[in-house]
């Protein structure tokens, strides 16, 4: 029941997905570097610096982004990359590491300087994606799906985009069934993560307000992605 051309769309995807990944270097820093609250936010930084940059190349491979009006396509980069990143965060936090990758990640999120105000929905937010136990199709398409987010701010060509994002739904509505067969709601579950990913954007504005009175430094590219400073 999925086409020949889902199948290519799918394939295109995961393949752009699993190609651009966080540079070893960063990540292995996160593991060495020592723990206060400002290096935790000077490392977290530095991940969410590369994670953008990853984020940018990924989407770039998305079937059809390029074609859309280039100023559109700020727009959605703009207006997603937070949800992206707690959508890749999550998906890093619930693989179980040897290395002891994920506890060390979440530790330096939680001894990161932001208020404990939103340290229960976000890991509220990255169990129940947890539990989901998403496979890699699934979330190389539910990030593509964010992205793809036609009401973002500025965004002009609002049915171009819409018609992206709905090509995307289809296809990932098929998968769900095929692979989750005994959980017929499991693709509104999904799509239910994506409306918790808006409210966390809402919350996430307020944490980098938190993090700018106590003069936290953010990095160039996130002070031009999150119209910080
Ligand atoms: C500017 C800083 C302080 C910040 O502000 N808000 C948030 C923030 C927070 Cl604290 C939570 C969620 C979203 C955001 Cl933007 C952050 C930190 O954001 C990130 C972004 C991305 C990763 C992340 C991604 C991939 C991988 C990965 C792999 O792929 O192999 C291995 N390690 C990874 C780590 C972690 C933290």
């Amino acid at each position: 029941e999925i086409t020949k051309e889902q199948r290519a769309l799918i394939k295109a995807i995961l393949d752009a997905y699993n190609r651009h990944q966080i540079p070893q270097d960063v990540t292995k820093k996160l593991l060495q570097e020592q723990y206060s609250a400002e290096e935790n936010f000077l490392l977290l930084t530095e991940v969410a610096t590369s994670q953008v940059q990853v984020l940018v190349e990924f989407t770039k491979n998305i079937p059809g982004f390029l074609s859309l009006d280039r100023e559109d396509q700020i727009a959605l980069l703009k207006g997603s990359a937070v949800e992206a990143m707690f959508l890749r965060s999550a998906q890093v936090l619930s693989k179980k590491m040897p290395s002891g990758y994920t506890e060390v990640l979440e530790e330096r999120i939680r001894k990161s300087g932001m208020s404990e105000e939103f340290m229960t929905p976000m890991f509220n937010f990255y169990k129940s994606i947890e539990e989901l136990h998403m496979t890699q199709e699934e979330q190389a398409l539910l990030t593509t799906i964010t992205i793809l987010t036609p009401d973002r701010p500025y965004v002009k060509s609002h049915e171009a985009v819409e018609r992206l994002q709905e090509t995307m739904l289809d296809v990932l509505r098929k998968l769900c069934v095929l692979q989750h067969p005994q959980e017929p709601q499991y693709f509104a579950r999904l799509l239910g993560r994506l409306t918790e990913l808006r409210t966390l954007h809402h919350y996430h504005v307020e944490m980098l307000t938190s993090w700018k009175t106590n003069d936290h430094k953010f990095t160039p590219l996130l002070c031009e992605i999150w119209d910080v400073q």
